[in-house]
């Protein structure tokens, strides 16, 4: 069947249909990672969203419920070049296209994504609308694209939160034959670190981590109060990434202020943004975002450059900061902020997700150096 992706400014892109037949819109994003579309068909930060794939083939080694990074898929519709009927992977349980229409994601194919990138690098990102069928009324979709809600103000996290405080179970995720797949860490012996987790659209991964690190993690809705994290008694406290503007998020932005100085607390791209804002800096939108697998930081603490996962559209201006808080990481592809820590307060934060997922593992790094502020906080 055909589709359109109708975009807000009038430009239309025509392909084929698969995954779910439905009608879905949202604010589209290009993604460059070369593997690991599982893992960011499921990243509830691209809740309202529309993402394009700019590898040319998806599909072709299926799906698996391993590679999930949440119970379901939170992308709005997915933009592909071609997109495997089949999968050819021992690991997979269902092919890609049958996946997404069992959750409802409609996919648009045989689309030209090397054009839908350069539009959207020039014109910056922009809402659209995919449908099916014939006959489509392209005007009417393009007149839609220009009516759905703007990212700018949305709290989005608030909807895609856990309803419930929960454990993580830290025996999971386990292979097929029934291995754990947590890598043995260095502080496997030592004391086990309870953390708290603000859940935002939290990525499962990062909970891997932070166990693989030999912490136990409670998992709390978004807008849980201070008083009541503090009430768990954690050793520190995670903010997680997550979809939509930071800016209207004022809940956790004073929950960041109560629990800053008296915890360790470390942020993770939404929550580093939210961090920005709790610390008095301001937030501003990129004009396409950072979405890939590839991204060279600079880390100014050794002097290295670490090869990044990146999933955002927001970031913190760095002009903004106090002078207590210390600029610990560039993105040196545009020079933009990715990464603070305050000068004396136990508290760090980085634009780019060291959980990776997919990615590379680079700054994995990061949950060591938060298991180890835990451990100097606690003496
Ligand atoms: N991955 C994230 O946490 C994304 C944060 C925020 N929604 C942004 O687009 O910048």
């Amino acid at each position: 069947m055909q589709a359109i992706l109708a975009l807000e400014d009038g430009r239309i892109f025509r392909g084929k249909s698969f995954g779910a037949g439905a009608e879905c819109s949202g604010e589209v994003v290009f993604n460059t990672s070369l593997t690991g579309y599982q893992e960011i068909f499921t990243d509830p930060s691209y809740a309202g969203q529309i993402v394009v794939l700019t590898n040319p083939h998806i599909g072709n080694y299926g799906t698996t419920p391993h590679d999930a990074e949440a119970t379901r898929p939170y992308i709005e519709g997915l933009v592909t070049r071609e997109f495997s009927p089949m999968s050819s992977n021992w690991r997979s349980t269902q092919v890609a296209d049958e996946y997404l229409e069992r959750y409802g994601v409609p996919v648009i194919a045989e689309i030209d994504t090397r054009a839908v990138v350069r539009h959207l690098r020039a014109n910056g990102v922009m809402r659209g609308v995919i449908a099916s069928g014939e006959n489509l009324d392209v005007d009417a979709l393009v007149a839609k694209a220009r009516s759905i809600k703007k990212m700018e103000g949305t709290d989005l996290a608030s909807i895609v939160t856990t309803r419930t405080v929960y454990q993580w179970d830290a025996n999971e995720p386990k292979n097929q034959t029934g291995d754990s797949l947590l890598m043995p860490s260095e502080n496997a012996e030592g004391k086990q670190m309870h953390v708290v987790a603000y859940d935002f659209g939290i990525k499962e991964n990062i909970l891997r981590m932070l166990t693989r690190e030999n912490c136990r993690v409670t998992v709390v809705p978004a807008k849980t109060p201070a008083e009541e994290v503090l009430a768990l008694n954690p050793d520190g406290v995670f903010f997680s990434n997550g979809p939509g503007d930071p800016e209207p998020l004022e809940y956790a932005v004073e929950n960041v202020r109560k629990l800053q100085g008296n915890i360790p607390i470390f942020g993770i791209c939404l929550g580093h943004q939210i961090f920005g804002l709790a610390l008095g800096g301001k937030t501003y939108k990129l004009k396409f975002g950072h979405h890939g697998g590839n991204h060279p930081i600079m880390n100014h603490q050794t002097g290295k450059v670490e090869i990044t996962a990146q999933n955002h559209n927001f970031n913190v201006d760095p002009e903004s900061l106090p002078a207590n808080v210390e600029r610990t990481h560039t993105n040196l592809n545009d020079q933009t902020l990715a990464g603070l820590k305050h000068k004396t307060d136990p508290m760090f934060s980085v634009q780019y997700h060291p959980e990776a997922s997919p990615g590379p593992h680079d700054s994995h790094y990061l949950f060591r150096d938060f298991r180890k502020m835990m451990e100097e906080w606690k003496k």
